[in-house]
């Protein structure tokens, strides 16, 4: 018997990608950007590539998190930050390294997992790059299977000494030679900068291929997000606390917080606003980590035309003292960002 038309299924027309899209796959895009088959753009290509193959490779095990074992939940370490471990910022960690074996690309790797850089000796006398990343970013969320982020840098590497302190690590951001995030939502999402526009890719799991969605985002000038821990209301400064009383009592605001700043962040250049992420008065420098966190965030965003500081000054101008310095982090829509800086810097 023919089912009835109220039980037929809708036909699903968008189970392909539509033919007349063009199907720009990531490092296809970063030699188009760099206009460019010389030996730095094929590097530059390559180590995206790797990138985004670590996040290939994260997405899928996040994807089945739930259903296997040893997946989820915490190792019982601590890492330098002085917080607990998952076993997903273990694995994450991990990946982004074996990518780099063999690459002969990737010199030197310095992530939130480990106290010192991570030297990849074979890669050494030709891998002139150094990557800094955050392989799992808004650890929080792993086990309640919500949103989360890996955030990456890339710097040209500029010391080979292999016991080195890494010292030329601790310069501006200006210094990045690329820098972005992958967003581990309902779909898996690269969002790039190599200093040429803000560009965005979705993951296809059928193909293994991350596929051009978006070129060139801008931010909006201002938005009505405002994504910031209200929890630690009494902890800021005053002038915070002054802006936040602002945000309440003016029309047209809407908080949103996800615990994953990847996740907020991107919802921002999306849309505008601005994410805080102040000092408190235990941490007067914060939480989040500059070089591998607030610094490939800042870049980005000030590539699609949005800003990012400390309060004071522009994130990607704050030269670090050490490895894992944290910073306060302002960053978002151009008018939203001055905002808080004029309470900050002028009360109001
Ligand atoms: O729980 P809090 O204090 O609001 O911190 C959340 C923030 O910390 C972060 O999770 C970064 O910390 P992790 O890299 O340790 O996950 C951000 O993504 C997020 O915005």
């Amino acid at each position: 018997m023919a089912a009835s038309p109220e039980l037929e299924l809708p036909i699903d027309d968008t189970t392909d990608i539509a033919l007349d899209r063009d199907c720009t796959t990531l490092s296809r895009h970063v030699l188009q950007q760099l206009q460019s088959f010389s030996p730095e753009a094929q590097d530059l290509s390559a180590i995206m590539n790797r990138i985004a193959l670590a996040g290939k490779l994260i997405a899928r095990r996040l994807s089945r998190a739930g259903l296997m074992e040893g997946v989820l939940g915490f190792t019982g370490d601590v890492n330098v930050q002085g917080e607990s471990v998952k076993k997903m910022d273990v694995y994450a960690n991990d990946v982004f390294i074996s990518v780099f074996k063999q690459s002969g690309l990737v010199c030197r790797l310095a992530s939130e997992e480990m106290e010192k850089p991570y030297y990849i000796p074979e890669n050494c006398p030709i891998g002139r790059y150094t990557l800094l990343y955050d392989p799992i970013d808004g650890s929080s969320n792993t086990d309640t299977n919500l949103s989360l982020g890996s955030i990456f840098a890339i710097r040209q590497q500029e010391g080979s000494d292999l016991n080195g302190e890494a010292d030329d690590l601790l310069s501006p951001g200006r210094k990045q030679i690329a820098a972005g995030y992958i967003l581990y939502g309902p779909s898996t999402m690269l969002v790039y900068t190599i200093g040429k526009g803000v560009h965005s890719f979705t993951l296809d799991p059928s193909l293994g291929e991350f596929i051009l969605t978006e070129e060139n985002i801008k931010i909006p000038d201002h938005g009505s997000i405002y994504s910031v821990n209200e929890g630690n209301f009494w902890q800021w400064d005053e002038s915070i606390r002054e802006y936040i009383r602002y945000v309440h009592r003016t029309e047209g605001y809407t908080a949103r917080y996800s615990g994953a700043m990847v996740s907020d962040i991107h919802r921002i250049l999306l849309q505008g606003g601005v994410f805080l992420y102040p000092g408190t008065l235990p941490k007067p420098e914060g939480k989040l980590r500059l070089l591998y966190e607030s610094a490939p965030l800042a870049y980005v965003l000030e590539q699609a035309g949005g800003r990012a500081t400390t309060g004071h000054v522009d994130i990607l101008d704050v030269v670090a003292k050490k490895l894992h310095q944290r910073t306060p982090l302002i960053i978002g829509s151009p008018k939203d960002v001055a905002k808080v800086e004029s309470f900050i810097q002028n009360g109001h």
